[in-house]
């Protein structure tokens, strides 16, 4: 199997280093191992059921691992949900996760959270600091927005916009924060064709800012347009990694999505 990264001084943002998640009987993900450079964009494909989600849960800290350790930038990491945002780690949800109550400024505010500097005490008081942190999201919120080209649904509620405005809140909400490592769940589920076309140059602009994109899409077409390398999963096991044209050219991968049962 070839490496994932080939220039070995350059630390990987993640590694995953034999990671195993079992539900009961069910192996989930059997001693996956792979990296993901420092300002990549990495596809995870798989048939139903692989095991996409869970190596996602696993970088979350929604699942708990049976085996093995991740490393973000080279240093050991067990993320707490709660503090994802903190290690600049950022994803979006197979369905959209808005709040439809909330505005979608107030939405993408909502990525930015885990940043603030001032505490709930001052919010509930309404002293300065918390007036000036507010301002401080909201500006961050709506540079997001921009640089997405929805700032002006910003005071209109999620259901009342095209699914695509929708699926490019939940995008500027995981990207407001700056995050290193951003996780896109099935980003294309749902999409015509030219919101696609226009979500693989958002995709694609992401490295510029330093982050490392991984991409779970059963959309192959776009994995193979805007990944640099792919790692596949079939069964909960990685059976093939590589460049787009390496990983096309595998049998095994072939094989998996034909429903052939791996030897
Ligand atoms: N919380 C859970 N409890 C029990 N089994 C689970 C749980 N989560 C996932 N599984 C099982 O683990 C396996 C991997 O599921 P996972 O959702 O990670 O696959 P996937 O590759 O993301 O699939 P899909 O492409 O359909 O979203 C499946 O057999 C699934 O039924």
């Amino acid at each position: 199997m070839e490496e994932l990264h080939t220039d070995q001084s350059v630390l990987p943002r993640l590694r995953f280093t034999d990671i195993s998640v079992r539900f009961g009987g069910l192996t989930a993900l059997d001693a996956v191992s792979f990296a993901v450079p420092p300002g990549a964009v990495v596809g995870i494909i798989g048939p139903n059921g692989a095991g996409k989600t869970t190596l996602f849960n696993v970088v979350c800290g929604f699942t708990a691992p049976a085996a093995g350790a991740l490393e973000l930038d080279g240093k050991p990491f067990r993320p707490l949900p709660r503090l994802l945002t903190r290690h600049g780690v950022a994803r979006t949800l197979q369905g959209l996760g808005l709040f439809p109550g909330l505005t979608v400024l107030d939405n993408v505010m909502l990525g930015l959270e885990g940043t603030a500097t001032h505490t709930m005490a001052e919010d509930a008081l309404l002293l300065p600091r918390s007036r000036r942190g507010e301002v401080r999201l909201r500006e961050g919120a709506l540079q997001a927005m921009d640089e997405l080209g929805i700032v002006t649904y910003a005071a209109a509620l999620p259901d009342t916009l095209p699914y695509g405005i929708r699926k490019k809140a939940a995008l500027a909400r995981a990207l407001a924060g700056s995050p290193r490592l951003l996780l896109l769940d099935e980003p294309a589920g749902g999409l015509a064709q030219d919101d696609i076309d226009e979500l693989a140059e958002i995709i694609r602009r992401v490295p510029a800012t330093g982050c490392s994109v991984v991409l779970v899409e059963h959309h192959v077409d776009l994995v193979m347009s805007v990944c640099e390398r792919i790692a596949v999963l079939d069964f909960g096991k990685l059976i093939a990694e590589g460049t787009p044209a390496a990983v096309s050219a595998n049998q095994a991968v072939t094989d998996a999505y034909l429903g052939v049962e791996p030897v």
